[in-house]
């Protein structure tokens, strides 16, 4: 007899068995196994070469669904979508689409390290109860993994954990991301994070941008690394700058770039250090966790007072005051240190402030926040990242206009956005925008020309005494300008030259 005939021979058998086997225990009745199904396994392990694992959903937990059996379920939606004939759709709890596996009883094949092997999707139907008080009881789903025995070791090690990591990964990357926020009873309440900003739409000297991007990159890539050199994986931005410059912006595009929650951390409303360390420790990982203003949070300078001033807290009856939150420095610097030290996995921390000089050198210090970035007013550069996102225009004859403007004059790019914004809904009125952005650059020139003038007066006055005064000509303010209003390009200059 030729070995190929013997090996269909063999086949047949093997397959006659399991055929057997499985109808004895689909319908043999359960009183009547015992010896028979012993043997039975003892038999098959001998004849079938191939080791199962089964995966069922609902684990130890009754009613909780087993996170090996989501991660799997997870990680097989991207084969599935591939190679499965029968498709399941399915939304999901927190998904962000559709999302397709494959339907009950449906197989799919997949390689490790040159080794294939199979999963299969199984449920099983109890038999209903006739007479039963009780509710039908529930059908069973299960993940069936087939492997030859000679694959033990790879399959049960390394790749059930490339499995469960895969799976993880493809859940957070379907998963609809959140935005956190905390309430006065130290709990985090969320909704759903959908906020438009990307680096693209971002307005900034691109040379920076992408230093910043690589950094975050780096950053979420880099968990070996951390683990290497013994550090705990987290990194702390600190951004800073006149408001209306992009911060809030940034932390969103942040977020969106990473695909991370955003934690936003409301100081004032944190009861005590206790409370914030808890607020902390209950962040999960892949998180951005940000305090807005930071400087008017804590006591760290007279801000915060005046802040309540500004509100009028002092006048108010005891009762409707807000009741003060007891977070110390030194309280917020022990939870970001245990947090780095207590929590696993990757997790930003960004302070924002408009006021970086006044912040306690032992909150910003490297370690805590190792990068700090500057958010400025608009240059030219940004102002054409702006027309392009409001505007889909990359050149135009008042470009050359603007952009000297802007070399001199002080511009948010939030006030830059506004100006760039169509007035009529569905019509975009280029020229008019820009010209608009145009006349709000040279007024501010003028204002600041004549700002000038007023203290050269004043000074001129000083020195003449009080015969002199009136005597030295100048012209006087144009009315409606913002008072204090920086609006000589100085401040972008020297920001240029410093370290950050
Ligand atoms: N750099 C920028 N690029 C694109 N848009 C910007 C930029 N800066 C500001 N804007 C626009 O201005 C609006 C306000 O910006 P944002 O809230 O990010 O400023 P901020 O720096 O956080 O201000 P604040 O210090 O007051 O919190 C944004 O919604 C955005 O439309
Ligand atoms: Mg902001």
């Amino acid at each position: 007899m030729a070995m190929g005939e013997v090996w269909t021979g063999l086949g047949s058998m093997v397959a006659g068995f399991m055929f057997l086997w499985a109808m004895f225990q689909q319908y043999f009745p359960h009183q009547l196994r015992g010896p028979l199904e012993k043997y039975g396994h003892q038999l098959k392990s001998l004849v079938y070469p191939y080791i199962q694992i089964t995966f069922h959903e609902y684990g130890g937990e009754r009613f909780k669904r087993s996170d090996v059996f989501t991660a799997i379920d997870s990680y097989l939606t991207v084969n599935s979508s591939k190679s499965a004939k029968r498709l399941r759709a399915d939304m999901g709890e927190n998904a962000k689409s559709l999302i397709l596996c494959m339907d009950d009883h449906e197989e799919v094949a997949d390689e490790f390290d040159g080794v294939k092997l199979w999963w299969s999707s199984k449920k099983t139907i109890p038999k209903p109860q006739p007479f039963s008080y009780f509710s039908a009881p529930e059908e069973k789903r299960f993940y069936k993994l087939t492997f030859h025995k000679r694959h033990r070791d790879l399959i049960t090690g390394r790749y059930l954990n490339h499995v469960l990591e895969q799976g993880k990964a493809v859940r957070m990357r379907n998963r609809q991301r959140k935005l956190y926020t905390n309430n006065k009873k130290a709990v985090w309440s969320h909704v759903v994070f959908d906020h438009p900003a990307t680096f693209e739409t971002l307005a900034m000297d691109p040379q920076k941008k992408k230093e910043i991007v690589d950094d975050l990159i780096t950053f979420s890539k880099a968990k070996d690394h951390y683990s290497m050199i013994g550090k705990a994986w987290k990194r702390g931005y600190l951004l800073y700058g006149p408001p209306g410059t992009g911060k809030s912006s940034m932390v969103a595009a942040m977020a969106n770039l990473l695909d991370y929650d955003v934690y936003d951390l409301e100081l004032t409303a944190v009861n005590d250090n206790t409370d914030l360390r808890k607020l902390l420790i209950e962040t999960s990982s892949k998180s951005i966790i940000v305090i807005e203003d930071i400087d008017c949070s804590l006591e760290l300078s007279g801000r915060r007072n005046k802040k309540k001033e500004e509100r009028g807290d002092e006048e108010k009856p005891e009762q409707f005051k807000e009741k003060e939150s007891k977070v110390t420095l030194s309280g917020l610097l022990n939870s970001i240190d245990g947090l780095w030290s207590a929590c696993v996995g990757e997790r930003l921390i960004v302070f924002t402030t408009n006021h970086v000089d006044e912040l306690d050198p032992a909150l910003i210090r490297r370690g805590r926040m190792d990068k700090h970035i500057e958010l400025s007013y608009c240059c030219f550069e940004a102002f054409k990242i702006l027309a392009k996102n409001y505007l889909d225009i990359d050149a135009h004859e008042l470009f050359e206009r603007i952009g000297r403007l802007m070399e001199e004059i002080l511009i948010t790019p939030a006030d830059v956005a506004e100006y760039l914004m169509p007035k009529t809904p569905n019509k975009r009125d280029v020229d008019a925008c820009l010209e608009n952005l145009l006349r709000a650059l040279e007024a501010k020139k003028e204002a600041a020309r004549l700002k000038a003038n007023e203290e050269v007066k004043e000074i001129a006055d000083a020195l003449a005494g009080e015969e002199g005064k009136g005597k030295v000509e100048t012209l006087t303010p144009k009315e409606g300008l913002k008072e204090d209003e920086p609006l000589i390009n100085t401040e972008v200059k020297e920001a240029e030259s410093s370290p950050h």
